[in-house]
């Protein structure tokens, strides 16, 4: 599949199924933002001459690991293969008022004591619409309940809720990543979640008609997309040294500032001696770096895990983490 075709699908998605307000000022729309929003995931290389051109790279099926990301010419190690915004995203929880609302970066002093959520005009333009319709919202009760059960993605989910609700985002813009399969165990949490969501929005004299898409499927439908393709954050700053380590998926780092879903990175399938890598610099903006040099039609594959642990840990974090028995080469080697 193309870049282009994995964008047509997007547009063709959204224009059927997309919610579009129609009266009230805080939900008007605009097409123009929405097509931006969609375009902007798939971002050009700017070469060294400030000319720019598409990322090298394709996603097509792999034998053995779903769809994957290939390359379209050669790759020299260290080459940024390219940049990506993310689909959705939101700080961690103990971050809420340290890290911007929008970008994730740390937030300076507010020096004169009022609350500061952005780290600046731009963040503050881009998130303005949702933002506005979070703050509507009364979140004490579903906030509590997820910092206490220690539950991360449901902050996504609300995110994306108050996107779609604004009209920024379509309700259905998750569905091409690929989902988890959901133990039973787990519906009646997010059962318990998605009333607390949907409780949320109640007497904030927003019109039904916004409310239509919030429906237990669609929340356990968007949570299994979001568990597998979910980044954790963690921004490397300028001491940034360890490349490798901060490439990974990583479930039991600190460090984290909050987590995101991006399109094109959703597609790189795991390594455990991976040729690529995707860092956060200072902000929830990705890159992907070549580690190494790759040829033309090379898979491209990151690392979701630590790979400093043995096979056996390695595939026990991936199956329970993510639902794969890893068939990369060095597991298969037994190493
Ligand atoms: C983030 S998605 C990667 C893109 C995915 N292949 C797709 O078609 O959308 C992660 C999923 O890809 C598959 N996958 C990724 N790396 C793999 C590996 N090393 N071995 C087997 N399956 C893998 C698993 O099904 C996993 O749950």
């Amino acid at each position: 599949m193309s870049i282009a075709a994995v964008a047509a699908a997007i547009l063709r998605r959204r224009s059927t199924s997309s919610i579009l307000p129609k009266s009230a000022s805080l939900f008007h729309t605009n097409h123009q933002h929405r097509l931006l929003s969609t375009t902007r995931w798939l971002q050009s290389r700017t070469n060294d001459d400030g000319t720019r051109e598409p990322p090298p790279i394709r996603v097509s099926f792999t034998s053995s690991a779903g769809r994957g990301v290939f390359a379209t010419k050669s790759i020299q190690s260290g080459d940024l293969i390219h940049t990506a915004m993310p689909i959705v995203a939101h700080p961690a929880a103990s971050l809420f008022n340290e890290v911007c609302y929008y970008c994730l970066r740390r937030l300076g002093a507010g020096g004169d004591g009022s609350e500061k959520r952005f780290c600046g005009d731009k963040c503050e333009d881009s998130a303005k619409v949702f933002y506005e319709v979070e703050r509507r919202a009364n979140w004490s009760a579903f906030d509590d309940y997820c910092i206490v059960q220690g539950l991360k993605y449901p902050f996504l989910v609300k995110r994306l809720a108050c996107m779609v609700i604004c009209g920024t985002m379509s309700a259905s813009s998750l569905d091409i990543l690929q989902p988890t399969t959901l133990p039973s165990n787990a519906i009646p949490q997010m059962e318990e979640e998605f009333e607390l969501l949907k409780g949320a929005f109640s007497n904030t004299e927003i019109e039904d008609e916004y409310l239509t898409f919030l429906t237990k499927q669609w929340y356990v439908d968007v949570l299994a997309r979001i568990r597998i393709n979910a980044f954790r954050i963690e921004l490397s700053g300028g001491s940034y040294t360890d490349l490798l380590n901060l490439a990974s998926a990583s479930v039991v780092s600190e460090a984290s500032v909050g987590n995101a879903v991006y399109m094109l990175p959703s597609f790189y399938n795991h390594d455990c001696d991976p040729n690529a890598h995707i860092i956060w610099v200072d902000s929830v903006d990705a890159k992907l770096k070549a580690l190494r040099d790759i040829e033309a039609d090379e898979e491209l594959r990151i690392c979701y895990i630590d790979t400093s642990m043995d096979r056996n840990a390695r595939q026990r974090i991936l199956h329970q983490g993510f639902g794969f028995h890893c068939n990369c080469p060095r597991c298969k080697s037994d190493d």
